[in-house]
């Protein structure tokens, strides 16, 4: 059988001149790949990321043996811990997958922007202490990212850090420094963000999750239905591609509606996550946070990877420090 490794990237259709670009830059054959990300490579060969995104998809898509194929081009995946364990299983085992899509829904006050907050500060976490070591962009378009729980989060954060390793790097000013703040008014100026956010992306490098509170918040209400699914779509399909180009994580938290049928409500009602399908197809993981009497769960109800789950539900807390697992009960003789 052919090796994948010694597989000279001459061989494989890729366009001339983006050919002698990897030349130039010491790329010469698919082992040389093994690494690169859209972005990395974007750099070295002097090209745009979405060029570089395309060389590497037309790489994966070129007819090789496949299996050789997905290990040489397999990336280091980072992920971005929750800080509560049984979620970051939900979610795959270390947390928030890099380069994909995780939707966060539940009612008012269930916990999804205490959720952006410690997820923005959690992606800061150096590599040596097995985090993505990178930055937040975080869009907010509720008003409800209050800069004293960030700062009480960030102080949690950093004890349970410094219970790791010794004189860990982490700040409180460091870490705010490396959370960039967009207040968005209405649905034309997240639009108009998302849309030019490649740029910005381009300027921060190490910007690895974005996060969005809420999605739906400015489309819910009189904006017509095809203009909203449009708008939709378009903010969807760009969040696809940045995930995937910039290799970050795009987190959105969404509210929940009503939705008549279903029968599950007294009313012949249903509470369902807002905008639909239309959010469906873009994310890999759906994760519904509710409340059972006191307590707070997460149920998984769509995921991309792993459609055979055995555990879907798992138990949280919000503490003064942020998100943690629940202590496991005490033991009744005790
Ligand atoms: N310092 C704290 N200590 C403990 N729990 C807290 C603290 N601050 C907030 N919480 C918990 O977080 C809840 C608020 O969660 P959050 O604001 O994330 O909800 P949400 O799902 O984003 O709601 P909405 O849809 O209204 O924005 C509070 O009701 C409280 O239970």
């Amino acid at each position: 059988m052919r090796d994948a490794r010694s597989i000279l990237l001459v061989k494989l259709n890729i366009k001339p001149g983006q050919i002698k670009k990897l030349h130039d830059a010491g790329y010469k054959f698919l082992e040389d790949l093994k690494e690169a990300s859209p972005l990395s490579l974007s750099k070295d060969i002097g090209v745009s990321v979405q060029e570089a995104l395309s060389i590497i998809r037309q790489i994966k898509n070129d007819k090789l043996p496949s299996a050789s194929l997905t290990s040489i081009i397999k990336r280091e995946t980072y992920a971005i811990p929750t800080f509560c364990n049984g979620i970051d299983k939900l979610l795959g085992g270390k947390g928030v997958t890099l380069g994909k899509i995780v939707e966060f829904c539940g009612i008012p006050g269930i916990g999804k922007t205490q959720m952006g907050i410690q997820l923005s500060i959690n992606v800061q976490i150096p590599r040596n202490l097995f985090g993505p070591e990178g930055e937040a962009v975080y869009i907010d378009t509720e008003g409800s990212f209050i800069i004293q729980r960030v700062a009480e989060i960030a102080n949690g954060t950093i004890a349970r850090l410094n219970e790791t390793v010794e004189g860990s790097p982490f700040n409180l000013e460091t870490i705010l420094s490396r959370i960039y703040y967009f207040r968005i008014h209405d649905y034309i100026q997240l639009n108009a963000l998302i849309k030019n956010m490649d740029e910005f992306l381009n300027e921060h490098p190490m910007v690895k999750l974005i996060v969005i509170d809420s999605i739906a918040f400015h489309f819910r209400t009189e904006l017509d239905l095809s203009v909203r699914t449009r708008v939709l779509q378009m903010i969807a399909q760009k969040l696809e591609d940045i995930a995937e180009s910039f290799e970050l994580a795009v987190v959105l938290m969404n509210q929940m509606t009503t939705k008549f049928g279903g029968n599950s409500g007294p009313d012949n009602t249903t509470l369902t996550p807002a905008l639909g399908d239309v959010l469906s197809e873009a994310c890999s993981d759906r994760v519904l946070l509710f409340r059972r009497d006191e307590e707070r769960f997460a149920h998984l109800f769509k995921s991309a990877t792993k459609p055979e789950l055995q555990i879907t539900s798992v138990q949280f807390q919000i503490i003064k420090d942020g998100i943690r697992d629940c202590p496991l009960p005490s033991d009744p003789g005790q």
